[in-house]
């Protein structure tokens, strides 16, 4: 294993957005006509916060997540993450400050069935382009800190729902992002898994000095929130 500290501390000035969204509008082309999806998003992610969007179903949450994530592009509108206008960067330049900063975590767990807990998070390593030499140790640092130190030669099979999506969070920051979005993580978890995966982020937010975003419906888990942006028909009804 290597020497020395794990990783530097960030030195994050708490005050400064990490990303801005200012009047974001999306729309798709449907039938001949366009589905206005976003008609103009204004927000703003600062480190270490945890931010909720909730919105009934189809208002618009993914998509958004989507274009914070460098995914998608908005029609109009500008957003700007860690001083990268993504509204007006290529797709190329997207993806590498993607892989590099942003970490995804989806409702389903998205593993490689047939990788243990373990192999799966090394994988996350290996994609990033992190050194070999420093896997082994960040691997075995993540799953432990997502409560699976015990767990991490289990394949996903063999571990129950919670914590497969608890693997699936260690896959996520292995490579060391600062901001993680999370699309609806404990929408297939019962309540005490839910709340388990919400103690995990509370943990890593200090911990690995991260930034989450993520789309809930449940109400409980908003409680939880830093911040709750509540979407209704295209637009923030709060700020
Ligand atoms: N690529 C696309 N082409 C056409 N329509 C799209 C596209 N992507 C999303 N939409 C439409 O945009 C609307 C918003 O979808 P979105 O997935 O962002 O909603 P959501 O709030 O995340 O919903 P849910 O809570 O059900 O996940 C939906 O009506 C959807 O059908």
């Amino acid at each position: 294993m290597g020497k020395g500290p794990l990783f530097k501390p960030r030195a994050w000035d708490e005050t400064k957005p990490l990303l801005t969204v200012s009047g974001v509008e999306r729309s798709f082309p449907v039938g001949g006509g366009q589905l206005h999806v976003l008609k103009g998003i204004d927000m703003a992610l600062y480190p270490m916060q945890l931010v909720m969007l909730k919105g009934r179903s189809g208002s618009g949450k993914t998509t958004l997540l989507n274009m914070i994530g460098g995914l998608d592009q908005p029609n109009k509108g500008e957003i700007v993450f860690m001083g990268h206008a993504f509204h007006q960067s290529g797709d190329d330049q997207r993806t590498q400050i993607r892989r590099k900063e942003i970490g995804f975590i989806f409702q389903s767990f998205a593993l490689m069935p047939l990788l243990s807990a373990w192999e799966n998070v090394e994988l996350a390593l290996r994609m990033a382009e992190v050194p070999r030499s420093e896997w082994k140790r960040r691997t075995a640092h993540c799953l432990e800190l997502v409560g699976l130190g015990k767990r991490m030669h289990h394949r996903p099979f063999e571990l129950s729902g919670g914590e497969q999506q608890r693997v699936a969070i260690a896959k996520a920051i292995a490579h060391r992002p600062c901001l993680l979005l999370a699309d609806e993580p404990t929408a297939e978890l019962d309540s005490q898994m839910g709340a388990q995966v919400m103690a995990v982020f509370r943990d890593i937010i200090q911990t690995e000095q991260v930034t989450i975003c993520m789309t809930t419906h449940d109400p409980t888990i908003m409680e939880v929130a830093d911040h709750v942006f509540e979407m209704v028909d295209g637009k923030f009804i709060n700020g």
